[in-house]
């Protein structure tokens, strides 16, 4: 009876019926669902009377390396700040510290009622095993559910772009290309003994394949990577047209999007997500569909960047399966999963006159939720309260400001929630969070460890972030450029332009959304 466990008289997120039920937890799966008292409670007992239970969020994209870097950035597009959040030299750390990054956003995470977190780290530009234990072995030991990446590309960031012959100083660009990096076949063979060894289907910290984004690998690296995923079954995930410049940058590699080159390649399966997918077409929406593919949707960075809002709805329509992530904490500063569900059902409002169509809270939670499932090809395993699935489940406090009064309570988890209510996570079947308090980890010593080797690094994160100055002028251009160049014509609108000059920016040419 050791591995049982029964909450008692729970509300369930989704339950229209107003009943409460018992959930039988055995080992790490939930073994049974009763109306409340109909068969005795088994193992230890949890009284749930005044908890709202809801599947844990899967919080399908995250930059666990950026956890250092929250708060430091504003007001720049992302091909700017990201040469700031993966600097081509960047801050040399020990195991442990990368250990303490890791814990971060893995607190951040469970607070905001993620079990499971999908984290995409960076191993350039030399490849450190170490590194990637710590992180593994954070995931281990605070209780959540992890699937960890590494970013896998073969292409330097700042060769993946438009005009860079043109607009880097030879000097400048000969002294980024004299970095080597570890090879991307040495990452790859990493990544297969990682395949090997920790699929996510069985192992609660597992694996998932993280090709960076198609301009950053060669087609041969990127179904190289496809063919690594396919032979062990494994996930896939992918940035891909996030921002104006990357759809430019599509129309000027590809002579096409990068959805439809990815299409053409044959990179486009079912538990591949395309993350961001901001900037794109009904026909690109077409070819996703067909493939099976998933799209993530991100809403907090997209703001946080000014890339744009995607055209969810459109994809829901086109029966794309949607699931959500929140991206890393240099760029966004939080790892809140209850922020991109309420940021999702919020604005994606502003898509459209026809208010029928808008998204509502259970189309943003069954993003957050079994669309993340799906996305991970873990659909069968999490992401419901369902009988013989994963015991993987929050419980916030009705007697908390957000429930009180209780008339609809996903809309209120959706709109009201900030992660003060939350009393319980439950991953694997384990109590990973109780009456408020992570019951794995010392979570106060974790965060006094975290501040002293921020304070530690901070003069090497300004010597880093210097450094990056003289990259600035030529992305700018770059950036620039690219804003006057147009976009395929049916392009969603994704933002807004507010002033004439918005239509002329420094290159003078009127683009096209
Ligand atoms: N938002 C975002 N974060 C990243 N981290 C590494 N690559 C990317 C990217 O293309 N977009």
């Amino acid at each position: 009876m050791q591995d049982r466990i029964t909450l008692t008289s729970a509300t369930l997120v989704g339950d229209t019926a107003g009943r409460t039920m018992d959930i039988f937890i055995a080992a790490d799966r939930i073994a049974d669902l009763q109306q409340a008292g109909a068969r005795p409670p088994e193992g230890i007992v949890i009284d749930a009377s005044r908890l709202l239970i809801s599947p844990g969020f899967i919080d399908g994209h995250h930059h666990s390396h950026e956890n250092f870097l929250k708060g430091r950035f504003e007001g720049q597009p992302l091909e700017l700040v990201m040469n700031f959040v993966r600097p081509l030299t960047p801050v040399p750390m020990t195991a442990r510290q990368v250990y303490v990054r890791t814990m971060i956003s893995a607190i951040q995470a469970i607070r905001t009622g993620a079990t499971t977190l999908v984290d995409d780290m960076n191993v350039s530009p030399m490849l450190d095993r170490s590194h990637v234990e710590a992180a593994l072995q954070a995931y281990e030991d605070c209780g959540i559910r992890a699937l960890l990446g590494f970013t896998l590309f073969d292409r330097p960031f700042f060769r993946a772009m438009p005009f860079v012959e043109e607009e880097f100083p030879a000097d400048l660009l000969a002294q980024l290309d004299a970095v080597h990096p570890t090879p991307a076949a040495e990452v790859l063979t990493l990544a297969r003994e990682m395949a090997r060894s920790r699929h996510p289907a069985e192992h609660r910290v597992g694996y998932i394949v993280a090709p960076s984004a198609p301009q950053r690998c060669s087609d041969d690296f990127l179904m190289a990577t496809r063919a690594l995923a396919d032979e062990f079954e494994l996930p896939v995930m992918i940035h891909v047209q996030e921002t104006r410049l990357q759809a430019v940058t599509g129309q000027l590699m590809y002579g096409s999007s990068m959805f439809a080159h990815l299409a053409r390649l044959g990179f486009l399966k079912a538990k591949t997500a395309l993350i961001h997918a901001v900037w794109l077409t009904p026909d690109d929406i077409a070819l996703i569909a067909a493939s099976g593919a998933s799209v993530q949707h991100n809403p907090t960075v997209n703001m946080k960047l000014g890339s744009g809002l995607m055209p969810m709805r459109e994809m829901l329509d086109a029966g794309i399966n949607v699931s959500l992530g929140t991206d890393g904490c240099g760029l966004v500063e939080t790892a809140d999963m209850l922020r991109a569900v309420s940021n999702t059902a919020y604005l994606q409002k502003l898509r459209g006159n026809d208010h029928e169509r808008w998204i509502g809270a259970p189309e943003a939670f069954h993003a957050a939720t079994k669309g993340g499932a799906i996305a991970l090809g873990l659909e069968n395993q999490i992401g419901e309260i369902k009988i013989g699935m994963k015991a993987d489940l929050c419980g916030y406090s009705l007697d908390q400001i957000a429930f009180v009064p209780l008339n609809d309570p996903l809309r209120q988890l959706v709109y009201g929630e900030t992660g003060a209510g939350l009393r319980l996570s439950i991953v694997d079947g384990k109590v990973i969070l109780c009456d408020g308090q992570l019951t794995l980890i010392d979570e106060a010593a974790i965060l006094r460890e975290a501040q002293a080797i921020h304070g530690e690094l901070g003069p090497t994160l300004e010597a880093v972030e210097a450094s990056v100055g003289p990259l600035l002028a030529p992305y700018r251009r770059i950036h620039a450029r690219c804003l006057c160049y147009p976009t395929a014509s049916e392009t969603f609108p994704v933002r807004f332009d507010c002033t004439p000059s918005d239509k002329n920016m420094p290159g003078k040419t009127p683009y096209a959304q």
